[in-house]
């Protein structure tokens, strides 16, 4: 299994590119159940999730072909995915494939809404918590899905297609609100969905819904309004920046110190962390290429932050954000509000000397002057890269073992922080 070796203590200085969402580019791809006709998705990242939705779509019959620059050429812009769902021969998602990804749970809208039926396990994914799907299945219900589970697989049918409704989710779910606006796209008539989650991917997803045919109004505010179509089209769509990576690199450069352009970022998908890091005592501009975020001489300032939906700080930054406060002049309150066990990483940065105190959502992290390097394990994705920032500041030698997890996530991160002046390198046994 491969692990990352890091050598500490290098500012970073250059500019790091900043990949397509991971977390737009998984349900966009799984919207390529919802038409016959090809979808073009540009812009998407080569990461191992990914991969594995390749998989799960080509066993439901669809026909995927990447082109696009490969790594190391000039100008890597991600790959161009051409999405054919022309004929789907088979609507059940097995859990040998589901199993490994949450986001691959979603294909059961699509199948349920196009082929009018679907049998899909049990999602996995990321050990943050008990993550339950009762929203999503709550949400199909509401479009005249008759729901079963039997066997660890969900199983959705509707035998004369959906139906338009009310979906008021009583909490605010970035899956719940996939589910249900892929599912409504192709529902007779219309749908209205409240409480829904207001993060950049559902907008994202919504735009490439309407280049498809849909009538998707409200995408970003908390009541989307779906008018159904019998039909959906083929379309072309550019998957948007990633925040997440966007926000752990700036997190990676308020660390280490040093000056680094984002390139391709967007400062308003990610605002709120934004305005945490200058809190912190980074100085984040916005530039004509996306980013600048530099960190010379001043520390690490104390922040007390809760996670919260977009437009809130991400839970997907947390970990980052800890990793950064271990080594500020003072005691930050991180309280986290959306996982109820996303705090796998405490005991791997203690291991490299970090004073972490948690009590029940909140960590109370009291700062010290210098990380020292050591072996750790990565436990999941946010929590894996939140130990390659502190081995990027500590003094000696990282190991970061299992970084399976990071490659569900994070394109070429070796390569990006390397170019950046970092001393970091996979080691593949
Ligand atoms: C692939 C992807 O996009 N993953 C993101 C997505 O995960 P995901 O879509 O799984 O997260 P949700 O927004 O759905 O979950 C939010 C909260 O709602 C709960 N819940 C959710 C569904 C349900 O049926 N019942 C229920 O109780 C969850 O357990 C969690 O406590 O949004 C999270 C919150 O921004 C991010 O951390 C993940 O990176
Ligand atoms: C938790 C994440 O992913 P998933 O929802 O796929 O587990 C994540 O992207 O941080």
């Amino acid at each position: 299994m491969d692990r990352i070796r890091i050598i500490g203590g290098n500012a970073l200085n250059g500019t790091i590119p900043i990949s397509g969402a991971k977390n737009a580019a998984l349900p966009l791809m799984i919207a390529g159940l919802l038409t016959d006709e090809t979808l073009i998705l540009d812009n998407v990242p080569r990461l191992a999730d990914v991969a594995q939705l390749q998989r799960i779509l080509g066993n439901h019959g669809v026909d995927i072909m990447s082109a696009g620059k490969r790594p190391g050429d000039r100008e890597y812009q991600g790959q161009t995915l051409h999405i054919s769902a022309a004929d789907i021969f088979d609507t059940t998602a097995p859990y040998e494939l589901v199993s490994r990804m949450r986001a691959s749970f979603w294909v059961i809208a699509p199948l349920v809404a196009r082929m009018r039926e679907a049998k899909v396990s049990l999602p996995g994914g990321c050990a943050i918590g008990t993550r339950p799907v009762d929203l999503l299945i709550m949400a199909l219900e509401r479009l005249g899905a008759e729901i079963t589970i039997d066997g660890g697989y969900v199983i959705a049918r509707a035998p004369s297609g959906l139906k338009g409704g009310e979906i008021d989710f009583p909490k605010v779910t970035v899956s719940g609100t996939h589910v249900a606006l892929m599912a409504a796209t192709l529902a007779e008539g219309t749908t209205v969905i409240s409480n829904a989650a207001c993060e950049p991917e559902i907008r994202d997803v919504a735009d490439c819904l309407n280049k498809m045919g849909a009538r998707v109004t409200g995408a970003g505010t908390p009541r989307i309004t779906v008018q159904g179509v019998s039909k959906l089209h083929g379309a072309r769509h550019t998957v948007l920046p990633d925040r997440i990576e966007t926000g752990t690199y700036a997190m990676a450069v308020a660390m280490t110190g040093g000056d680094v352009q984002l390139s391709g970022a967007r400062p308003e998908l990610l605002q709120a962390a934004l305005d945490v890091l200058t809190e912190a005592g980074a100085v984040v501009t916005s530039t004509n290429e996306g980013i600048r975020v530099a960190r010379n001489g001043a520390g690490i300032n104390p922040v007390k932050v809760s996670t919260a939906p977009f437009p809130g700080f991400p839970t997907d930054l947390q970990a980052q954000l800890m990793a950064l406060m271990t080594c500020a002049k003072g005691a930050s309150h991180i309280t986290e509000t959306i996982f109820e066990n996303r705090f796998m990483h405490v005991q791997e940065l203690a291991r490299f000397g970090a004073r972490i105190a948690l009590d029940g959502e909140t960590a109370t992290v009291h700062g010290i002057g210098q990380l020292r390097g050591a072996p750790v394990m990565a436990t999941d994705l946010r929590a894996s890269v939140s130990l390659v920032i502190a081995g990027l500041a500590a003094e000696g030698e990282t190991m970061v073992n299992r970084v399976y997890h990071l490659d569900r996530g994070f394109e070429r991160l070796e390569e990006k922080l390397s170019a950046c002046g970092a001393r970091i390198e996979r080691i593949s046994d």
